[in-house]
């Protein structure tokens, strides 16, 4: 097992550069699924456990997929096997986004139910509903989700019950080869959906109205392969300008993208903290006191639940009393046991959190629950007093490449060890004492 260890203290300075987006880029290699003809190539592709992980799927469903150099060549022309197994599925919930191209490939699929998981329950009815509405038969049982529509998909009008992110990709990618027009309302305006709208088109498709809450799509023919760019991710931006803002710091966030992150950039200026938009990215300056603010997490242009307790980390610092009230996820609150081992002045109150601020943060070991918890007690590490261990670092490696060694680079006090490696320190540590 590994273990980040980190001693508080250090203000952040230089530059850090943002990777391609985890959430774009993996409904993105679903959709690669969608090409019967051609190679689609994907570039500034991360290196995280989440893009294995689907890179496994697609070759389980015989595609083959290559990745090296941040960039990822898939070949679906083959015919395709309908069953995306278990064993991958349920690692990581966004492999069921294969549901949608591979009925629109196959007239056929059969995915293993993603499990719960640390942030809620996270059912898949909306995009269930949205296969059904297209002319899919769909059955659950046996730890399986099957849908067929032998006659093959038509278009239909779909209204979500709530903007879901998934559902609406999923709908996107069932909708593309239908037959006719498909108009899904009430849907995702995330930045992300509008690049798999935009990699869709570049395939040959009609999707319009992405980024606003109606999407309209006519069915076409076939798709081809063809080349893309990830879009920098904004998450991983945001974590970085919290990075900077919690230790005072002046840090360069490069490739950040001001109108991906505009709920958050105006919370943190209300708490005080400094923006400058420079050419290649965003310059992030913290004050030496933060302002108590109240978030609530709502779906885009709203505040991003995926920056909910690296924000929380900040809020710890600040002074006065903050609330955050998460409405996208039912149980996204695991993190704040962790932080009370830190000595956070915290309490929960239904779908809200209160802080006294400022606390008088300490170091502890502290365990990850989810993968923006972990970035968040490291972040809560880089100002606490004395050293902070965080474990269960495999939620971490789903969503940032390399984060230690980012803010090593930035001057933070940082290192990733294994229990091996610890150990040894600890000997070295006490022999020194004796010597
Ligand atoms: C890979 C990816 O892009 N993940 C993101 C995506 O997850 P994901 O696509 O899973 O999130 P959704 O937008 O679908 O979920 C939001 C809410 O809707 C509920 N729901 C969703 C679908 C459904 O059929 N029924 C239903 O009730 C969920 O339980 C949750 O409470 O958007 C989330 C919300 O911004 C982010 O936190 C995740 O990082
Ligand atoms: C919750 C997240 O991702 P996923 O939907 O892949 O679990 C996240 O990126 O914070």
């Amino acid at each position: 097992m590994e273990k980040i260890i980190v001693r508080g203290g250090k203000r952040l300075s230089g530059t850090v550069k943002v990777e391609g987006a985890k959430n774009a880029v993996l409904p993105v290699i679903a959709a690669t699924l969608l090409a019967s003809d051609g190679k689609s190539v994907i570039r500034d592709v991360p290196t995280l456990s989440d893009v294995y992980t689907i890179n496994q799927v697609l070759r389980s469903l015989n595609a083959d997929v290559e990745f090296e150099n941040n960039t990822i060549v898939v070949d679906a022309s083959r015919e395709l096997k309908i069953e995306a197994p278990f064993e991958y599925v349920r690692k990581m919930r966004a492999s069921v986004l294969v549901m949608g191209s591979l009925l629109a490939r196959n007239g056929r699929a059969r995915v293993a139910l993603p499990g719960g998981c640390a942030i809620g329950s996270r059912p898949i009815d909306q995009h269930l509903k949205g296969f059904e509405a297209m002319g899919a038969t769909v059955k659950v049982g046996n730890g399986f989700i099957e849908a067929e529509a032998l006659e093959g998909l038509h278009g239909a009008k779909i209204y979500l019950d709530f903007p879901s992110v998934g559902a609406t990709e999923n709908i996107m990618m069932a909708a593309v080869l239908a037959k006719g027009t498909t108009v899904i309302e009430n849907v995702a305006k995330e930045p992300e959906i509008v690049d798999l709208a935009n990699f869709l088109n570049k395939m040959g498709a009609n999707v319009k109205g992405a980024g606003t809450g109606t999407i309209k799509i006519e069915g076409v023919e076939q798709l081809f392969g063809i080349e893309h760019n990830i879009i920098p991710d904004r998450i991983e931006a945001g974590t970085f300008m919290v990075a900077s803002a919690i230790t005072g710091g002046n840090v360069l966030v490069k490739g950040a993208v001001p109108e991906h992150l505009s709920s958050l950039i105006a919370k943190m200026e209300e708490m005080g903290v400094i923006f400058e938009e420079e050419q290649d990215g965003i310059r992030v300056i913290g004050p030496d006191i933060l302002k108590a603010v109240d978030i609530k997490t709502m779906p885009h242009p709203g505040f991003p639940t995926d920056m909910q307790s690296q924000m929380m980390a900040l809020l710890l610092r600040a002074q006065g009393t903050s609330m955050i009230t998460e409405t996208v996820f039912e149980n996204r609150f695991m993190h704040v046991e962790e932080f009370r081992r830190m000595n956070a002045q915290i309490k929960i109150d239904g779908r809200s959190v209160i802080m006294n601020g400022p606390s008088n943060l300490q170091g502890a070991e502290v365990a990850a629950t989810d993968l923006r918890a972990a970035a968040a007690l490291v972040l809560t590490g880089l100002v606490a007093e004395g050293v902070t261990r965080v474990t269960e670092l495999k939620h971490l490696d789903r969503g940032y490449v390399g984060f230690h060694d980012k803010l090593a680079a930035l001057g933070a006090d940082i290192e990733r060890i294994s229990e091996v490696e610890e150990v040894e320190l600890g000997q070295t540590y006490i022999s020194d004492m004796n010597a």
